[in-house]
């Protein structure tokens, strides 16, 4: 009996553990709880056999003294604890790297432009073919090299245990590997096999562990580290990220195609994951996963708060959020961006008439919507205009939204400010952002069932209507500077009259002490609402309420900016730097403001 190989757990393999696991805590979900203890179950089920196989049959083996003494089937009790925490770690390492990630995007409709529609593209089959040939190759020489029964067993074993597995994953999941950028992919195979190379050179030199001379090829890959161990680290690793890889394709196909799977569960069963993982590509609707491109692009090029906040939300949920994103920035920005007064209420107009295009039944919804954005909106809307989740939303939001747009227009048109008091700010912040912080509210609902009563989720979109006036009051004070160059003064008239200042005075000079003083007093004002507002967060279900205080607190925190002397302004605003806006988004996450 010795403890030799449970402290090469503690030095380790518990430490990155422990680490990881701090790292990742506040992003941690049940998705990911269910992800890696299913990883975990395959990995334990798969190894005992054939590692239980190997000590039987002395290809390696553990000197008494360095173990406690129990044994599952002949493996060391410390042994079975390294399948665990290597798929623990290698799989926490996965998901910090892959938390940016929106895999939608990743999905590739296998069918070529030069093809008839449903052919699949030769390119694609090559990718697969390839990778099913180095698999195959694997296991063929495998085979033999077990059967010959020489220095080749040990590498043999483990490609005829390996080569199998990653193979199949390969055949399901192949298009989704190529696809995602290396960061996802290589690197967190990489770095966990680098790291258990330099452990297993300690333990093999220390005779912590022994590979017998007769079933090995007596090479090594620097001092100490046989290549049978090197290949063993290598294939175990890309088994547990290409494990993970699938499971993340079959959320993303869950999640995106609502024509596929129009309720799709919080937590698949591996039954319904299979399934989705065995649709065929050509089956994916391209249009879909165009338009949650576009939705991305849009989100990380217009608003870094809501980029950020949104890669901490998961699954269905996100895709809506950004598909709701995408929707109402198009809206605004055809509205801001039109060539005068007439043609912006010309578009919301147009908006209108979408909806209530959008909001009707019938069999020819969707050949009319095709036909109105053709014929009337520029080729780059058209995506976020078609793939807005409309059956989740209430019509009347977005009614108000445009309303809210309306207000917006007549800066241009009428001479006086269409807000003079705080009642008109109000109204205006309540019908642009208020709206969206209840259709946001809505999505959550329509992504978490819960036993939650009418009565309580009309109190959760209240205040969630205040909130999102907070967020709009802070918008306006970041913004009194670009605003006065569109013409725009959102201030209420009878502030500025009590600081001195009137609306063409802002209009001209929007800057100066009794600027300060308005861009304060509406700064407390989001405070204030704000304040009121948080503790609705909470009771969101718990997979909803960490990402929203998220999206909420880094809004906020631009506020916090704005509070304090000589903040720094890019563009004509005042911005949060990006390590700032990190540190916020893990104290929202971990529940600290
Ligand atoms: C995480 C994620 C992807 C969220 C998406 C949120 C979303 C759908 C935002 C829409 C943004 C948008 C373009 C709306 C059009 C009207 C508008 C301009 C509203 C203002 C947003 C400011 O965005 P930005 O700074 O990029 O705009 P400009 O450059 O100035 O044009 C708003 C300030 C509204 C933002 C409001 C929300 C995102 C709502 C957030 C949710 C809550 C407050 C609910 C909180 C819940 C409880 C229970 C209190």
């Amino acid at each position: 009996m010795g403890f030799e190989y449970a402290l090469v757990h503690l030095k380790y393999t518990i430490p990155p553990a422990l680490v990881l696991t701090l790292l990742y805590r506040p992003l941690f979900t049940k998705l990911d709880a269910y992800k890696i203890l299913f990883l975990i179950t395959v990995a334990v089920v798969s190894t005992i056999p054939w590692d239980s196989y190997l000590i039987r049959n002395a290809i390696w083996s553990y000197p008494s003294h360095v173990i406690i003494g129990p044994k599952v089937l002949d493996i060391p009790l410390e042994e079975v604890f390294f399948f665990m925490i290597q798929t623990y770690n290698t799989s926490l390492l996965y998901l910090v790297l892959t938390k940016p990630t929106f895999h939608s995007v990743y999905l590739r409709v296998e069918r070529s432009d030069a093809h008839p529609l449903g052919a699949v593209n030769p390119r694609w089959r090559h990718y697969k073919m390839f990778g099913q040939m180095v698999f195959g190759v694997g296991i063929v020489a495998g085979w033999r090299m077990v059967k010959n029964n020489g220095h080749g067993t040990y590498t043999g074993l483990i490609l005829v245990w390996a080569a199998p597995f990653l193979l199949l994953l390969w055949s399901l999941a192949y298009q989704f590997i190529i696809g995602l950028p290396l960061s996802n992919t290589v690197l967190p195979i990489i770095i966990p096999t680098v790291y258990l190379w330099g452990v297993d050179t300690l333990a093999l030199q220390r005779g912590t562990w022994v590979v017998t001379a007769g079933t090995k090829h007596g090479i090594h890959l620097w001092p100490g580290l046989d290549v049978e161990e090197a290949l063993f680290f290598l294939l175990t690793n890309t088994l547990i990220v290409f494990g993970q890889l699938a499971f993340d394709n079959a959320l993303a196909v869950l999640y995106t195609f609502p024509d596929l799977y129009p309720n799709p569960p919080a937590l698949p069963s591996p039954s319904q994951l299979v399934q989705a993982l065995l649709v065929p590509a050509s089956r994916y609707n391209k249009s879909r996963v165009v338009g949650l491109q576009d939705a991305v692009t849009r989100l990380k090029k217009k608003s870094r708060s809501f980029y950020l906040a949104s890669s901490t939300f998961q699954g269905q949920i996100r895709t809506d959020l950004l598909l709701l994103y995408s929707f109402c920035r198009v809206a605004d920005d055809l509205v801001d961006n039109a060539t005068s007064a007439s043609d912006a209420s010309e578009w919301i107009a147009k908006l209108q008439r979408f909806l209530g295009i959008a909001y009707a039944d019938g069999e020819f919804r969707s050949r009319d919507l095709y036909n109105m954005l053709r014929n009337g909106f520029p080729k780059e809307t058209h995506s976020a205009l078609m793939q807005l989740p409309a059956r989740k939303l209430s019509r009347q939001h977005l009614e108000d939204l445009l309303k809210g747009f309306e207000t917006d227009v007549k800066f241009s048109k009428e001479k006086e400010s269409p807000i003079q008091t705080s009642a008109d700010l109000e109204l205006y912040a309540r019908r642009v952002a208020g709206t969206v912080a209840q259709m946001c509210l809505e999505l959550i609902f329509n992504a978490y069932q819960s036993s939650m009563s009418g009565k309580d989720k009309d109190k959760i979109l209240a205040a969630g209507s205040r909130m999102g006036i907070a967020l709009q009051y802070v918008n306006i004070a970041r913004d009194i500077k670009v605003d006065a160059k569109l013409g725009r003064v959102y201030l209420p008239t009878t502030w500025l009259d009590e600081a001195d200042l009137t609306y063409k005075s802002v209009l001209e000079h929007p800057w100066g002490p009794e600027v300060e003083t308005v861009r304060s007093r509406l700064l407390d004002e989001a405070f204030k609402l704000y304040e009121g507002a948080r503790e609705a967060i909470e009771e969101l279900p718990v997979e909803a309420s960490g990402p929203m205080r998220v999206s909420v607190q880094s809004y906020m925190e631009i506020g916090r900016v704005l509070r304090q002397d000589g903040y720094v302004v890019k563009a004509g605003r005042a911005t949060v730097p990006k390590w700032r806006r990190i540190m916020v988004a893990r104290a929202a996450l971990a529940g600290r403001v």
